[in-house]
C-alpha cells in the first residue's frame, strides 16, 4: 500500500479517534447534566418523619394505615413520600397518579422491592407475588397464571366453585355458627382443585393445612419497614447466636418448612399423573405442556401453584366477611338484592355465573363490597427501577411505590360519601341507562404487569358465594340474652389481607329455601 494512502488512513484514525473522544465526553456531559438536573429534583413532599429511622416504625404498626395515608394526602397531595430507614416510599393516593405510573409507566414500576428477610434469608424471593420483574420466569408466570385463570378459562372453574358453594350452603344450614370454617374450608377446596386437582375434604385436611401455613409465613414477611435487614442488607451476615440475630433463625425455620410444604403437594399430583388418574388442573395442564417443550420447568409450575392458594385463600374469604357484615347492617340492601334474584332466577335453583349480567343489582352490591373495604387496602408494594420523574418530582430508582388502594376507593372526588355502603352508586338497572361511579374493580386488582393474576377467577367466586347466599339465607342482626339486637361494629384487621374482625350475626334459612339448599348436590 502507497504511504500516502497509509498516512491518510492514519490521518483518518487520528480524525476518527477524535470525533469518537468528542462524542463520547457530549454524551458524557449531557448524562452527568441530566444526573444533576434529576438529582435536584425534589421528591414529592411528605410528612416530616424520625431523623434516622424515617416512618418505618409508623408504616409497620400503624393501625389501618391506609386511612392515615390518605389523611397525609389531603395535606400534602395525592403523591407524597416517606422515609423507612434508608428507603424511599412512595404513596400514591389517587386514580390519577395510580393510574399513570403504575398501569401507563408499568415497564418501569412492575418491580417488586428487594426483601432481604422475605426473599434472599426466607428463600421466597421466587413465589409470584414476590418475583422481581427482571427474573427470567416473570413473565413466564403471568403466561401461565394467564392460560389457567384467565377470563376464558372462568367457565370451567366455575362450575367447581359452584360445587363447593353448594356444600359451605349445607354447611351454614347444620352449623352457621362455623360461618369463618365453612367459607375457609370452602375456598380451600375451589383452589386446590382448581391448581392440583386435589380434593379437600374436612377443615383438617393435610394440604389444606400446609397451604395455610404457606399463606401465614407469606403473610408475615411483606409488610415494608417489619425487618431491619431489609433497610440494611449488610446484616444479613449478622450471626444468628448474637444478640439481635434472632431473624436468621426465624428465616431459617421458614425456608424449610416452607420448601417441605410447597414439594409434597406438587409431588401428590405428580403421583396422580404416573397413576393416570389426576384430574385436570393448573399443575396437570403444566406439567403436560412442559412435555411438549414449553418455556417451563416443574420448580416454576409448583411456585405459581403454591402462590395461587397464598393469594387467593383469604382474599375471597375476607371480601365474602365483608359482604356478610354490609348485609347483616343493610337489611333493606339485602331485601332488594333476594328480590331481584327471586324474580330474575326463581325460587327453585341457585345463581350461577351465567346469570351475572342479568342480576344487575346484585352486581351493583359485588361493586360496593369490593369498594367499601378493598381486602388489600394497599395492594402488594410495587418497586421502580429507574429514577422517574412525575409532575416535576422524582421518584427515585429502588424506591417502594405503594398504591394506597383504600384511598382511591374512598376518593369523594369520585365515590361521594365514601364511608357510606351504597351499591345505588352502581345500580344502571336492566335497561343500562343509570349512571355508575367508576368500577372499583379497575383499582382492588392493582396494577400494570402485576395485576393480580387470578382476578376472574376471584370475581367469579365472589359473585357466586354473594348471589348463592343471597338466594338462599337472610343475614340477620345476632340477639342478646334479652332479645335486643345488637348491631356489629364496623373494624378491619392490618395486614396486607384486611378482614372484618369478628362480628356477631344469624345467618337463616330463606323460609322455602331448605330443600333448595338441601336439593342441591
Ligand atoms: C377478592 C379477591 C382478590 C383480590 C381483591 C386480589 C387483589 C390482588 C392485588 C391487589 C394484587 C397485587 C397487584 C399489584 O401488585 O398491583 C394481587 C396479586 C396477585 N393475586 Fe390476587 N386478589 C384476589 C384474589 C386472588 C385469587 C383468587 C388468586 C388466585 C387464584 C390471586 C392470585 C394473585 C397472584 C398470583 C398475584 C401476584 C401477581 C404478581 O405479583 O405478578 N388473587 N391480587
Amino acid at each position: 500500500m502507497a504511504p500516502s494512502v497509509l498516512r491518510l488512513a492514519g490521518l483518518q484514525n487520528d480524525r476518527l479517534t477524535l470525533y469518537l473522544e468528542l462524542l463520547f465526553a457530549v454524551i458524557l456531559l449531557t448524562l452527568l447534566l441530566l444526573r444533576r438536573r434529576t438529582r435536584d429534583t425534589p421528591l414529592p413532599p411528605g410528612p416530616r418523619g424520625s431523623m434516622i429511622s424515617g416512618h418505618r416504625k409508623e408504616m409497620a404498626t400503624t393501625r389501618r394505615i391506609w386511612e392515615q395515608y390518605a389523611g397525609w394526602a389531603k395535606i400534602s397531595g395525592p403523591i407524597f413520600s416517606l422515609k423507612s430507614n434508608n428507603i424511599d416510599v412512595v404513596i400514591l393516593n389517587n386514580a390519577r397518579t395510580a393510574h399513570t405510573l403504575l398501569d401507563k409507566r408499568s415497564n418501569i414500576y412492575s418491580d417488586r422491592p428487594r426483601s432481604v428477610m422475605g426473599s434472599e434469608l426466607c428463600d421466597m424471593g421466587k413465589m409470584f407475588f414476590r418475583i422481581r420483574s427482571q427474573h427470567p420466569w416473570f413473565s413466564a408466570y403471568r403466561r401461565m397464571a394467564h392460560e389457567d385463570f384467565g377470563a376464558l378459562q372462568i367457565p370451567r372453574h366455575a362450575s367447581g366453585i359452584q360445587t363447593n358453594i353448594q356444600q359451605l350452603l349445607k354447611s351454614l344450614l347444620s352449623d352457621p355458627q362455623g360461618l369463618r370454617d365453612h367459607l375457609r374450608l370452602c375456598q380451600g377446596q375451589s383452589i386446590l382443585m382448581a391448581t392440583y386437582g386435589y380434593q379437600v375434604k374436612s377443615k383438617d385436611d393435610q394440604f389444606l393445612l400446609l397451604a395455610e401455613e404457606r399463606l401465614r409465613l407469606a403473610n408475615a414477611f411483606l409488610r415494608p419497614g417489619m425487618w431491619l435487614v431489609d433497610s440494611y442488607p449488610i446484616l444479613k451476615y449478622w450471626p444468628s447466636w448474637m444478640p439481635g440475630g434472632g431473624f436468621r433463625k426465624i428465616a431459617s425455620e421458614v425456608k424449610s418448612r416452607t420448601e417441605e410444604s410447597l414439594a409434597s403437594t406438587m409431588e401428590w399430583t405428580k403421583a396422580e399423573l404416573s397413576a393416570g388418574t389426576a384430574l385436570p388442573s393448573f399443575v396437570e395442564g403444566q406439567l403436560n405442556r412442559q412435555a411438549l417443550g414449553n418455556d417451563r420447568n416443574e420448580e416454576m409450575i409448583g411456585y405459581v401453584a403454591s402462590s395461587m392458594y397464598v393469594a387467593g385463600a383469604d382474599t375471597v374469604i375476607s371480601t365474602v366477611l365483608t359482604f356478610l357484615l354490609m348485609m347483616t347492617l343493610n337489611p333493606d340492601i339485602q331485601k332488594r338484592a333476594q328480590q331481584e334474584i327471586d324474580i330474575i332466577i326463581g325460587r327453585d335453583r341457585l345463581p350461577q355465573i351465567s346469570d351475572r349480567e342479568r342480576l344487575p343489582y346484585v352486581e351493583a352490591v359485588v361493586r360496593e363490597v369490593f369498594r367499601f373495604h378493598p381486602v388489600a387496602p394497599l395492594g402488594v408494594p410495587h418497586s421502580v427501577i429507574r429514577d422517574d420523574i412525575f409532575d416535576g418530582m422524582l421518584i427515585p430508582s429502588g424506591s417502594i411505590v405503594i398504591a394506597n388502594i383504600w384511598g382511591l376507593t374512598h376518593d369523594e372526588f369520585i365515590y361521594p360519601d365514601p364511608m357510606r355502603f351504597n351499591p345505588d352508586r352502581f345500580y344502571i338497572g336492566e335497561a343500562k341507562q343509570g349512571e355508575s361511579q367508576p368500577n372499583p374493580l379497575k383499582y382492588v386488582f392493582g396494577f400494570g404487569r402485576r395485576v393480580c393474576a387470578g382476578m376472574h377467577f376471584a370475581e367469579a367466586s365472589v359473585f357466586l358465594h354473594v348471589a348463592s347466599l343471597l338466594a338462599t339465607f337472610n343475614i340477620l342482626k345476632a340477639v342478646d340474652e334479652n332479645g335486643m339486637e345488637i348491631t356489629p361494629v364496623i373494624n378491619f384487621t392490618d395486614g396486607i389481607v384486611s378482614k372484618p374482625e369478628d362480628f356477631p350475626c344469624r345467618i337463616e334459612p330463606r323460609p322455602d329455601a331448605v330443600d333448595l339448599i338441601l336439593s342441591s348436590n
